[in-house]
């Protein structure tokens, strides 16, 4: 069981996911420290700090979990301490390991891109490090194993498609769900009985997706019997490939503002 102290940066949206993921994991022992000068409260048994502390003190764990736009209002702080994290986990969307290295000088530093449904265990998050050493590695993965599925990538160039793809891809399955639940209105339904068939609707498709042995498109023409109705909608979505296509500009407009807020993080 570890122990070493752990130092959230930022407790937004996507830190407050993890930590609650974090606190919520059997045997979470580590000490939490949050840091943030906005958050209105935090969990029981978690030290809420304003700002970072200017003395040499720093956790064993660090993550970093503030907008990639705000990173250089951390620097200065970084800068001035003596000391230095043994582990830096950073989920800043496009921010680089060599632009993290210039602001935190830790051991080890890993990048980790996770998604707001860590927050009940069932999220992903993606892991990249350039130079960490097989215990750091695991030690990250570990951390992380709790709040869902864990992959490695190994270029960290792919980790912008793997944002766009996953940690986006809660906003863009949100927005599916809304649509899907409207269209439904708009054949009837009540708005919240369609809300409620769409979102189980994506919650069972996305389970037996995920525990068949057979890929999507097969699940889909299992849907679709012959001569019926799902058929008659799944060529709505194919023609032109139109679902396909939207899905290929949605990816590529999301990646792409990674890579801006990777030169942005940068340029400093
Ligand atoms: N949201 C998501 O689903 C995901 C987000 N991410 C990444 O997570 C990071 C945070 O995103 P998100 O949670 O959405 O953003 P939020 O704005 O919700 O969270 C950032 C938090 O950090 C606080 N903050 C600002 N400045 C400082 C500072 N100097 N020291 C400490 N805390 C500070 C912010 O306060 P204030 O609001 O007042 O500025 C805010 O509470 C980003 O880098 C993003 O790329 C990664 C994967 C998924
Ligand atoms: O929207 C963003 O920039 C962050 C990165 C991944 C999900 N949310």
């Amino acid at each position: 069981m570890a122990t070493g102290a752990l130092w959230l940066i930022g407790a937004g949206n996507m830190g407050g996911a993890m930590l609650r993921g974090w606190l919520a994991s059997p045997g979470w022992a580590r000490p939490v420290t949050v840091i943030d000068p906005h958050v209105a409260e935090v969990p029981n048994g978690v030290t809420l700090l304003r700002e970072l502390p200017s003395g040499d003190e720093q956790p064993d764990i660090l993550v970093l979990a503030i907008k990639p736009q705000q990173l250089g209002d951390v620097a200065p702080l970084f800068a001035a301490k003596a000391g230095a994290p043994r582990l830096l986990l950073s989920i800043l969307a496009g921010v680089e390991t060599t632009t993290l290295k210039n602001v935190v000088g830790a051991d080890a530093i890993v990048r980790a891109m996770p998604n707001l449904p860590v927050s009940i265990g069932e999220g992903v998050t993606a892991l990249y490090s350039s130079d960490a050493d097989n215990g750091a590695r695991s030690e990250a993965a570990g951390l992380v194993a709790s709040l869902g599925l864990v992959e490695w990538v190994d270029d960290e160039k792919l980790f912008d498609a793997v944002t766009a793809l996953s940690g986006c891809g809660p906003g863009f399955l949100f927005r599916f769900i809304e649509a899907m639940a409207q269209a439904g209105e708009a054949l009837g339904l009540p708005a919240a009985q369609a809300l409620r068939l769409a979102t189980a609707t994506v919650k069972g498709s996305a389970l037996l997706a995920a525990s068949s042995n057979e890929g999507p498109a097969v699940l889909a023409d299992r849907v679709a019997s012959p001569g019926g109705s799902t058929r008659e909608g799944l060529n709505v979505l194919d023609r032109d490939e139109a679902l396909k296509a939207l899905m290929r500009a949605t990816l590529l407009a999301a990646a792409e503002r990674n890579a801006e807020l990777a030169a942005a993080a940068r340029s400093g």
